[in-house]
């Protein structure tokens, strides 16, 4: 665990950048500092590394003051990712990877190898591994950046904005891809972004910082979404609260009917579509195991009929969910949602399970 305790940062010309911030950052789960520009998120962030002294206060990494620890043991266990990676321009891919065991004197045979199995770990072709930084997409770039931070198996990962210089789509994916790397391997990671969507979709925890360096508010994402602290904070979350407080809660609780003799579906149980008049209209689906209401609630709306279909995860219709169904799930929420540890935060899709259904079906999958 990190924590902060009344930690203030007065820089020399004698701006206050951090404010007396306590806060604590657990072990193995995403902790996200989020915040208007200036808030003092990278200063907060490069205080755990050392990058940056505190001016009073102390920070602690599993007990200990890093004050204690001399910066190269300290950053020998916590890897750093930053925006645009910061790759070295003249070293090949592997070499960048596996610059921190070569600083821990592997030998090169046993570095590169686990260079080669990072590169894979993060998404991408080995046979990128002879190449140069600017032989790579923005996107590939920021992934050899993770892999690098986590070459020497570090306990703890700094991030700071790492996805905030390539387009959105890329954005999503490389997102996706950290849930998924995190679920295998339980990092500690700080996170640092302006955006709060990306801290409600990547946050075990979010600590809301407003300008300042103060600490305006620190919950999980529903909670910050069902009981913002103040103004500031329902400011900066923005609209659609409700809407999106449905992505964490699992669409496995909505009850199901029987999908009636009007959904039309091929011979391995697929859905094709509502039968109308002369055809077939549209439909959207969701997986009660895999999806959230959030998803549940876009399929009803894609279906002329105000009715998802349930599919299973092979895309076969399981049954329907009516209006009603939802409803009644909308009401029981109405008051509150259960944190992610009460076991559910939509997680991205697995490989494939963006392709819709045969059919072409709209999906209800959504985005949290
Ligand atoms: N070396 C420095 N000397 C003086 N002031 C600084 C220094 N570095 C940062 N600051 C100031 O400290 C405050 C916090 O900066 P910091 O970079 O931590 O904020 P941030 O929340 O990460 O901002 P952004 O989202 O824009 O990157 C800002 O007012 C900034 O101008």
């Amino acid at each position: 665990m990190i924590t902060f305790e009344g930690v203030t940062k007065r820089y020399r010309d004698g701006t206050v950048a951090v404010d007396d911030l306590s806060l604590e950052v657990p072990t193995g789960a995403v902790t996200v500092f989020v915040g208007p520009s200036g808030c003092g998120k990278t200063t907060s962030l490069r205080m755990i590394n050392r990058m940056i002294d505190a001016t009073s206060g102390r920070i602690t990494l599993d007990g200990r003051d890093v004050r204690e620890i001399d910066p190269p043991t300290l950053r020998r266990g916590i890897g750093y990712v930053i925006q645009q990676a910061g790759l070295f321009p003249h070293r090949k891919i592997v070499d960048n990877i596996a610059t921190v065991p070569y600083l821990l004197g592997w030998d090169k045979k046993k570095a590169r190898a686990r260079a080669m199995e990072l590169l894979e770990r993060v998404g991408l072709d080995p046979a990128l591994a002879g190449r140069y930084p600017f032989q790579l997409s923005g996107g590939q770039q920021q992934r050899v950046g993770v892999a690098r931070a986590l070459a020497a198996d570090p306990p703890v990962l700094l991030m700071d904005e790492p996805f905030s210089a390539v387009d959105p789509v890329v954005r999503a994916s490389l997102q996706d891809e950290l849930l998924r790397l995190q679920s295998e391997l339980r990092k500690t990671i700080v996170f640092v972004t302006h955006d709060i969507d990306e801290a409600i979709k990547l946050g075990d925890t979010v600590a809301v910082l407003r300008v300042g360096g103060r600490l305006a508010q620190m919950a999980g994402p529903a909670t910050l979404l069902t009981e913002p602290a103040d103004d500031f904070v329902r400011g900066f979350l923005g609209r659609d609260r409700g809407i999106r407080r449905l992505s964490f809660i699992s669409a496995k609780e909505v009850r199901l009917d029987p999908a009636p003799g009007e959904l039309a579906v091929d011979e391995d149980g697929r859905p094709l579509g509502w039968r109308t008049g002369g055809g077939l209209s549209s439909f959207g689906t969701f997986d009660p195991e895999a999806d959230s209401l959030r998803a549940a609630l876009d399929a009803a709306l894609l279906s002329p009929n105000g009715t998802a279909v349930a599919v299973d995860g092979d895309g076969r219709v399981r049954g329907v969910a009516r209006r009603e169904a939802l409803d009644e799930l909308f009401g029981a929420y109405a008051d509150g949602v259960p944190e992610r540890a009460r076991g559910f935060h939509e997680q991205p899709p697995g490989p494939g399970g963006e392709s819709p259904p045969e059919g072409g079906a709209e999906t209800g999958r959504a985005g949290s």
